[in-house]
């Protein structure tokens, strides 16, 4: 009866909006006329296009399928129901029997809807090449692809370590904003080349508008705020794949996200004092809280550089793979996590999240106001100075 019942959930789900399923066992059908145009051809192209479905669309969608294959050829379910041990053949039982009487033509429409909702499937067999991701394009300084239920951002200007220019805020904002949005269950964020991200870039505070610095340092705090928000509010689980070393904002940002896979060759530094800044990042809050004070304060004012394996004995990496095993490791485990029911997933970060979000946000605007301050001041322009003239590096 369980099994049933859930079959008929899952019927109930995949109805287009013109089907009301209103009873249990028995199907009532509200159709309007252009909802049952699927002819035999159509039906035999979707049988066709389900053979090519890339990725395996899941138990239940096959269930739905298979009932609905049944239901449109046989008619209703006459067969004896299967035995409580022989599992498969009783959940198909109970798919097909959960349809009751839907007619044929119905049970045809719904194979066709059901198999064209599975299209982005079928986009990816036929337009991307195997084992390709699916790229979203209009990005400068990221590369943006969408595959197995992860969205993958990955930070893109290698030669520049990956620093973090104003356009590179910009659009990991509208990258996080879309993926919060498309039906990726998890969101990663990775770096290209041999850094994870060097962090902001100091070329950054050269362009300076013709309202002068203040001015410049004001809308940069506005932008900051903005950037550090996305990750506050961010709805899905994100995940940091540290493929290398991290410094600044690229580091304190790991304690908004919900898992931080790192390399054995990644390092974590925020030297904020050096450059005559102060923590942001909502660091100052989550870092205290992660690693305890004391540990937070060598890093976060003392600028005290950790290893991987520091940064996890201190809680701010979930776990360190050594370099040559990373990706293939790293990226198993997260297809697998992709593979979670999407709500369940979605419900528990919120839940984890919701207690947090409005301390989050207080401290991150406290936090850009503080700097906003810093960036006006000797000491930031000197270390800024001092970098691009190359005097100094970390
Ligand atoms: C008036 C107010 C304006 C404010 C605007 C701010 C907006 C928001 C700010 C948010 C707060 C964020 C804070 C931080 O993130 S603090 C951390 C800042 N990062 C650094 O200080 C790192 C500086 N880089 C280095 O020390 C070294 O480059 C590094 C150790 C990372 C690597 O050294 P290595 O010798 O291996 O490589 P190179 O130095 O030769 O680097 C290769 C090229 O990449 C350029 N590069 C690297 N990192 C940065 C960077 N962060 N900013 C700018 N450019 C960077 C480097 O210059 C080289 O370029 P060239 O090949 O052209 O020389």
């Amino acid at each position: 009866m369980a099994m049933a019942y859930l079959a008929w959930r899952l019927a109930q789900r995949s109805c287009p909006s013109s089907l009301q399923v209103t009873s249990f066992p028995v199907v009532q059908l509200h159709m309007n006329r252009t909802a049952m145009r699927a002819s035999q051809k159509d039906f035999e192209n979707s049988m066709n296009q389900v053979k090519l479905l890339k990725k395996d669309p899941g138990n239940e969608v096959k269930l739905k399928l298979y009932a609905l294959y049944k239901q449109a050829t046989e008619g209703p379910c006459n067969m004896p129901k299967p035995g409580v041990f022989d599992l498969i053949n009783k959940a198909k039982w109970d798919a097909w029997n959960a349809l009751g009487s839907l007619p044929k033509e119905a049970a045809r429409q719904n194979y066709v809807d059901l198999v064209s909702s599975l299209s982005p499937s079928l986009e990816s067999s036929s337009q991307v090449e195997p084992g390709t991701d699916r790229k979203s394009t209009g990005f400068e300084t990221l590369v943006v692809t969408s595959e197995d239920g992860i969205t993958k951002i990955t930070f893109n200007r290698p030669k520049k370590k990956n620093a973090i220019n104003t356009e590179m805020y910009h659009e990991i904002m509208r990258a996080l904003k879309a993926a919060s949005k498309d039906d990726s269950i998890i969101t990663v964020l990775t770096g290209n080349g041999d850094y994870y991200s060097s962090g902001n870039d100091l070329t950054n505070f050269t362009d300076i508008p013709p309202g002068g610095v203040e001015e410049k340092a004001e809308n940069s705090a506005v932008l900051l705020r903005e950037f550090v928000g996305c990750f506050i509010d961010f709805p899905k689980p994100l995940i940091a794949v540290v493929n290398g070393p991290a410094v600044g904002i690229s580091v304190t940002l790991l304690g908004l996200f919900d898992a931080v896979y790192a390399s054995d060759r990644a390092t974590f530094h925020t030297p904020f004092s050096h450059l005559g800044q102060s923590p942001e990042g909502c660091s100052s809050y989550t870092f205290p809280k992660i690693m305890s004070p004391a540990k937070a304060t060598e890093m976060l004012i003392f600028g005290k550089k950790l290893t991987a394996g520091e940064a996890c004995a201190q809680g701010l990496v979930t776990e360190v793979f050594p370099d040559s095993t990373f990706q293939k490791e790293v990226w198993t485990r997260l297809k697998a996590f992709a593979k979670l029911p999407p709500n369940a997933v979605r419900i528990s970060k919120e839940v984890i999240r919701k207690r947090e979000r409005e301390k989050l946000h207080t401290v991150n605007a406290e936090e850009c106001n503080v700097l906003q301050g810093r960036w006006l001041s000797d000491e930031c322009t000197n270390a800024v100075v001092n970098f691009l003239s190359r005097k100094s590096k970390l």
